[in-house]
């Protein structure tokens, strides 16, 4: 059946309203227009960042709206001007762009990109300011420029990572957010030496990919911070060395910290989202040059504090975005390692099930045992 030119009705999983159940829709998708790339979603996994949005503590999030941002697809059509990929191209969409023209690409300091990032948050496509999905003639918003819970998204052409065919989209789908940001944290922001003692606070999805990160760039010591002690034992597998929980200690983990490593770590990671966490993760880096690195997304209104003191004697308190990797130009290269067996993605999922179950899905998400699940869209 020929779809290009033609509005495609298919299933998504609408957000109408902050914490009401998603509900599976018929949405139309509109045509590519230039610039832009419609996109068969295969495989779509949850990441925290959509509950996130979805709980309405996102001072961008809009209803009602299409979540979603860590998925694999193929190309369905492409809209005028778009040369870097075409009709049946395997790709990963990118919630960071790359467009490779604007200031922050050219600047060689930093991930992030100017060119569509106005229009993705406040939900539109950059060329006529309007969403491309709709429900009977509604507009539904897009969302992070991916809008992943739908069999068909449209994005913008720099928000798209052509990937080799020969990888498992239901696998390389996590490298659209999770194991990138924490891979990429330790790799491109922190920047981890060989030698260097490191704490990671969080052992979800992202933190692990700290763990296993900094394992790779030869940390001697990976200390795992987590309220669940359960979390322990599958740390391991991806570099941990020590675990710590919080709650059994009456000091603050920081000085806890502090205690067990003559002075502080060289490199802290907060992968929660926590403000108080964050606070900790900087005083439990070593004075004069411990660097702490914060990944969690905290929810609007909330801020982070310490005594200017703490960075006066040296620590750096720095953050990151999808790990500082450049989407269009390094996803490709995270999927060619993943098929060199150089990094794990298959570790990090837990569960696999279909659009239908979306709900239940984020249910699990809550679940100690959850990292990420991945779903089947099109069963
Ligand atoms: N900066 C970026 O580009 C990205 C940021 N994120 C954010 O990273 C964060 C982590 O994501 P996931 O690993 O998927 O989350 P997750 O919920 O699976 O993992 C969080 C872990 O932190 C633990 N935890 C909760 N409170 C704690 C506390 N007070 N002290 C110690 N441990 C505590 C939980 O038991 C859990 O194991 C989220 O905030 C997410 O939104 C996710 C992707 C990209
Ligand atoms: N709209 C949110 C922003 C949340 C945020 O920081 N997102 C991360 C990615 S989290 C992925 O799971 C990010 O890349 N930020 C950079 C950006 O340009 O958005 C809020 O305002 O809190
Ligand atoms: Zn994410
Ligand atoms: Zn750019």
């Amino acid at each position: 059946m020929v779809t290009q030119g033609q509005v495609i009705t298919c299933k998504a999983a609408v957000a109408w309203e902050p914490n009401k159940s998603l509900v599976i829709e018929d949405v139309q998708v509109a045509p590519p227009q230039a610039g832009e790339v419609r996109v068969k979603v295969l495989y779509t996994a949850l990441c925290h960042t959509d509950a996130y949005t979805w709980s309405g503590k996102d001072p961008e999030g809009l209803f009602p709206c299409v979540l979603g941002h860590e998925a694999a697809g193929i190309v369905e059509s492409v809209g005028e001007g778009v040369t870097e990929v075409q009709a049946g191209d395997h790709v990963i969409p990118c919630y960071q762009a790359e467009c490779r023209e604007c200031k922050f690409c050219k600047s060689g300091k930093t991930n992030l990109c100017g060119k569509v990032r106005a229009a993705t948050g406040v939900g539109v496509m950059m060329n006529d300011r309007k969403s491309r999905f709709s429900i009977n003639g509604k507009p539904i918003y897009h969302f992070m420029g991916t809008s992943t819970f739908s069999q068909y998204t449209v994005v913008h052409d720099v928000s798209v990572a052509k990937i080799d065919p020969a990888a498992p989209l239901e696998k390389v789908c996590l490298l659209g957010c999770g194991v990138p940001t924490g891979l990429g944290a330790v790799w491109n922001t922190a920047k981890v030496e060989p030698g260097s003692i490191v704490a990671v606070f969080g052992l979800g999805t992202v933190g692990l990919a700290v763990a296993e990160g900094a394992k790779a760039a030869g940390a001697s010591r990976i200390i795992g911070i987590d309220i669940d002690s359960k979390k322990f034992d599958r740390a391991k597998n991806f570099g941990v060395t020590e675990f710590i929980n919080p709650k059994e200690h009456e000091k603050p983990i920081q000085q806890v910290i502090v205690d067990l490593t003559d002075g502080g770590v060289d490199y802290s990671f907060e992968c929660i989202g926590n403000v108080s966490v964050m606070r900790a993760a900087l005083e439990c880096c070593h004075k004069g040059w411990g660097t702490s690195v914060i990944v969690g997304v905290a929810a609007s209104g909330q801020e982070i504090s310490t005594r200017p003191f703490q960075l006066v004697t040296g620590r750096v308190w720095k953050g990151t975005a999808f790990g500082g990797f450049k989407s269009r130009s390094q996803v490709p290269t995270l999927v060619d390692k993943y098929l060199k067996k150089e990094i794990k993605v298959d570790e990090y999922i837990t569960h696999n099930m279909t659009l239908t179950d979306i709900n239940k899905a984020f249910d699990l998400m809550h679940d100690g045992e959850c990292l990420r699940v991945v779903l089947d869209m099109f069963v």
